[in-house]
């Protein structure tokens, strides 16, 4: 399998401090990969070293295409200002069409076929700030859409969501991950596990790394999570 995601070795620090540190993974095209770990693993400090956004102090990042698409946690994004639904997409192209300049034809036609993939076209007139959460984060996922991505990254997709909410999203993933590599950062185990195709447990570094059904060592996820032989959450995960 070529990767179209590949980390080698890879070692971060934020502030000073270490974060990650002797990270290996590779993600494949049409392979949908959850990352999981407690609170200040390192999940989005991964995804944002992904993205070149974070210096490494050692390793290398390998990407596929000129950039991975990123769909940020839904807080982090700015809802209250009056832009419609096909505004915000097109705002994924800024880098494409350049700050001041005006879209053409084409950059419209990525933005609608971005929005039908998400199925939100017909709210595209909508100011974002009247949306749901769903729909928010469909936004968000069309942004990082318009530019055709070969690696797709997802900060914590679920959070907040409502079950039906969810299970769009997870549809909508699966599909995305067919010519595609799909990473997302989740605390939702049971979508984790009922959707994707492979767990990665993160603590700083890579702990285990396999399909769910596999991840059966009960000292992985305690490494993991921190969490004592007790923990309700290995009766979760059935290890
Ligand atoms: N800008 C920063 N400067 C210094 N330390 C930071 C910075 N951003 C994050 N950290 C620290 O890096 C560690 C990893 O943070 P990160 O946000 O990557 O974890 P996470 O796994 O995504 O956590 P969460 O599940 O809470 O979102 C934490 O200890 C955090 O406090």
């Amino acid at each position: 399998m070529s990767a179209a995601l590949e980390m080698t070795d890879v070692a971060a620090d934020l502030g000073g401090r270490p974060v990650l540190r002797d990270v290996n993974l590779r993600v494949g095209a049409g392979e949908l990969v959850a990352l999981l770990g407690p609170n200040g693993a390192g999940k989005t400090t991964l995804l944002r070293a992904a993205l070149g956004l974070v210096p490494l102090r050692q390793g290398r990042v390998s990407v596929a295409g000129s950039a991975p698409g990123y769909v940020p946690q839904r807080h982090e994004f700015t809802w209250d200002f009056p832009a419609s639904v096909e505004d915000t997409v097109l705002s994924g192209l800024v880098r494409r069409i350049g700050l001041f300049r005006r879209p053409r034809a084409g950059h419209w036609e990525a933005v609608w076929d971005a929005l039908d993939r998400v199925h939100l076209n017909e709210l595209r007139k909508r100011p974002v700030g009247e949306l749901s959460g769903g729909q928010r984060q469909r936004v968000l996922l069309a942004r990082a859409l318009v530019l055709s991505p070969p690696v797709l990254l997802l900060d914590e997709p679920f959070t907040g969501l409502d079950m039906p909410s969810q299970e769009t999203l997870t549809a909508l993933f699966a599909d995305l991950a067919r010519d595609r590599a799909v990473v997302m950062a989740t605390h939702d185990l049971a979508a984790a596990a009922y959707t994707c195709d492979r767990l990665i447990l993160l603590n700083r570094t890579v702990i285990a790394d396999g399909p769910a059904a596999e991840l059966r060592d009960p000292g992985a996820w305690m490494r993991t999570f921190d969490v004592g032989p007790g923990s309700h959450l290995l009766k979760l995960v059935g290890a």
